[in-house]
């Protein structure tokens, strides 16, 4: 497998997002997943930003989700807000409900310009954790008015879990770990499918943000191509890049818990969203993160007597619920200080 080269309209260092073709990994030839977790690793050190092709998921899957969220968002905004989010992260979150407090690249302090709805397993009322009243499980929430939408999104949603669990191997090939050392923290893995929609924001001030600085909080993250532009990826050396732009392709990045599990090797890097054009952008991030119980530590290829483990276990439950707090305005009664 080589890099696909790099396309022309592309701005930004050239190459700097390697565009790599899965189509040998996923047929399981001989020698794919090593020379996959080589390109993996270079970029995963680099920006931890890659852009997959030859994926296998059928691009009529993610124009049915596209296409179900502009519907949905152009709802009556009383439809919308009937399934407004509550303790955790299900349902919609209206325009400006979400101020990213968490960054370390910019001290932001306004909410980002846009509003979301998010799905996550489609768990029913039976359901053990349901019953139970597990603090961050619940039920997704659908709307009415679109019959489409749940069969779409859901389909989507398994979809893109099976991929993001396909490629495990390579990422654990890429720390120079055995293929199948991942599989045990993703029995159950923790999946979030966020649907966006980004208002135009043709004046750039630069503290007013469709999506703040930020990096994500799961293990990977995989962004089905926008139509348009908008993603900046901040490099090591301070400066924003757009990902390559190829339709049909997803941009991939690594987020906190790849960064933690790897001892900073592979630490997420901060992306922005800025909508410069003059309609509504949208996107349909996919977050792929461990089981709530897994916990996480630094794996042993990773550390050394020089280079000690960077930090403490922690069960990903606890980093989730902790999160729950800190960037949505409506918990932050709840939030702890300091
Ligand atoms: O809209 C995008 O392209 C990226 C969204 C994003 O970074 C996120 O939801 O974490
Ligand atoms: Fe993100």
């Amino acid at each position: 497998m080589s890099a696909i080269a790099q396309h022309a309209d592309i701005p930004g260092p050239e190459g700097r997002i390697p565009v790599l073709d899965l189509g040998p990994y996923l047929a399981g030839a001989p020698g794919a997943r090593e020379d996959l977790a080589r390109h993996v690793a270079r970029s995963c050190r680099d920006t931890g930003f890659l852009v997959l092709a030859n994926h296998g998921v059928p691009e009529r899957m993610v124009a049915d989700t596209f296409a179900q969220s502009a519907r949905f968002f152009d709802l009556p905004m009383d439809d919308k807000l009937a399934l407004k989010v509550g303790d955790i992260n299900i349902g919609y979150l209206p325009m400006g409900a979400q101020t990213i407090r968490t960054s370390t690249v910019h001290a932001n302090k306004r909410p980002n310009r846009n509003e979301s709805f998010y799905i996550v397993r489609d768990r029913t009322p039976d359901d053990p954790e349901i019953l139970a009243g597990h603090p961050m499980v619940g039920l997704n929430k659908w709307p009415a008015a679109l019959p489409e939408f749940r069969a779409a999104t859901m389909a989507y949603f398994a979809t893109m879990q099976a991929l993001a669990h396909r490629l495990l191997p390579a990422f654990a090939t890429a720390l120079d770990l055995p293929p199948d050392y991942f599989d045990r923290d993703f029995t159950d893995p923790t999946c979030t499918l966020r649907l966006i929609r980004y208002e135009p924001q043709p004046a750039v001030d630069g503290e007013t943000f469709g999506f703040a600085p930020h990096i994500d909080t799961n293990f990977t993250t995989f962004l089905a191509q926008s139509r348009l532009p908008g993603l900046e990826v901040r490099t090591k050396e301070g400066t924003w890049i757009r990902p390559p732009a190829i339709p049909g392709t997803f941009v991939v990045n690594t987020a906190e818990m790849l960064g933690r599990y790897s001892n900073d090797r592979f630490a997420p890097t901060p992306h922005r969203v800025i909508n410069q054009a003059n309609e509504a952008r949208y996107a349909i991030p996919f977050f792929y993160g461990p089981d709530n119980e897994a916990v996480i530590r630094v794996v042993p290829s990773c550390t050394s007597p020089d280079d000690p483990p960077r930090y403490e276990p922690l069960r990903y439950i606890d980093h989730r619920m902790n999160l729950n707090r800190t960037n949505f305005d409506h918990r932050r009664k709840d939030a702890p200080t300091g």
